[in-house]
């Protein structure tokens, strides 16, 4: 991980497109295990995993699986951090917390704002309320989070509105799916150089 904008490419499926993003610099690749045109197996993440240097943190993104499902899939895939889009139970979060798994959890924004630890997460994920729809949300009203803290900007961010973005929030990342994809569930590797390029133009 680098000490610049965290950077995270989500819902890769191809070794080309995980290749590209590792060499664009991404910090984070993520890997759907839940309903989506993104979803991939175990097998096919592990095979993508093994491509992934150590710097680069491989995720596992989740919503609402049961406990053992999570477990098996990121086992068998061979993943270093797990995203979860639900359930908000502390329970659920202490019980990954020992499988030694970076937690990621995802909320939508809204008039509550979430803070990073509160389900004992490493990192938050303030996302649009449909996540991986590539519609983004008024991240322009008041601070999503406090500063400091280590929480990623996400929900239909592209290659053109993710600087913006960044100077309007002063995220600790950013998280891609949808706006570095030529259609629904397939990456442009360009599109994913673009995004990278972008939201570290003018940072560290
Ligand atoms: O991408 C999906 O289909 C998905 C399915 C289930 C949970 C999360 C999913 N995607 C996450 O959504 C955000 C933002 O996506 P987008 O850029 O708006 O398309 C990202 O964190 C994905 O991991």
């Amino acid at each position: 991980m680098s000490d610049s904008l965290f950077i995270k490419i989500c819902g890769l499926k191809t070794e080309r497109d995980v290749d590209t993003a590792v060499e664009a610099g991404a910090d984070a690749i993520g890997f759907v295990f839940s309903d989506s045109p993104r979803r991939i197996d175990a097998t096919t993440a592990a095979g993508l995993c093994r491509r992934v240097p150590e710097h680069v943190l491989t995720v596992g993104v989740f919503r609402d699986e049961p406990l053992r499902e999570v477990r098996s899939l990121a086992d068998r895939a061979g993943i270093r951090a797990v995203q979860l889009h639900g359930p908000d139970d502390r329970a659920y979060y202490d019980d990954l917390a020992t499988g030694g798994w970076t937690l990621i959890r995802a909320a939508a924004f809204g008039n509550q704002v979430p803070r990073c630890g509160d389900m004992g997460e490493d990192i938050l994920l303030l996302d649009a309320p449909v996540p991986g729809s590539g519609v983004p949300w008024d991240w322009t009203g008041k601070p999503p989070a406090a500063p400091g803290e280590k929480w990623l900007l996400a929900g239909g961010l592209t290659p053109d509105n993710v600087r913006d973005a960044v100077d309007a929030t002063c995220p600790w990342g950013v998280d891609v799916s949808s706006g570095v994809e030529r259609s629904r569930g397939v990456k442009d590797p360009a599109l994913i150089t673009a995004f990278i390029t972008s939201a570290r133009d003018r940072c560290p």
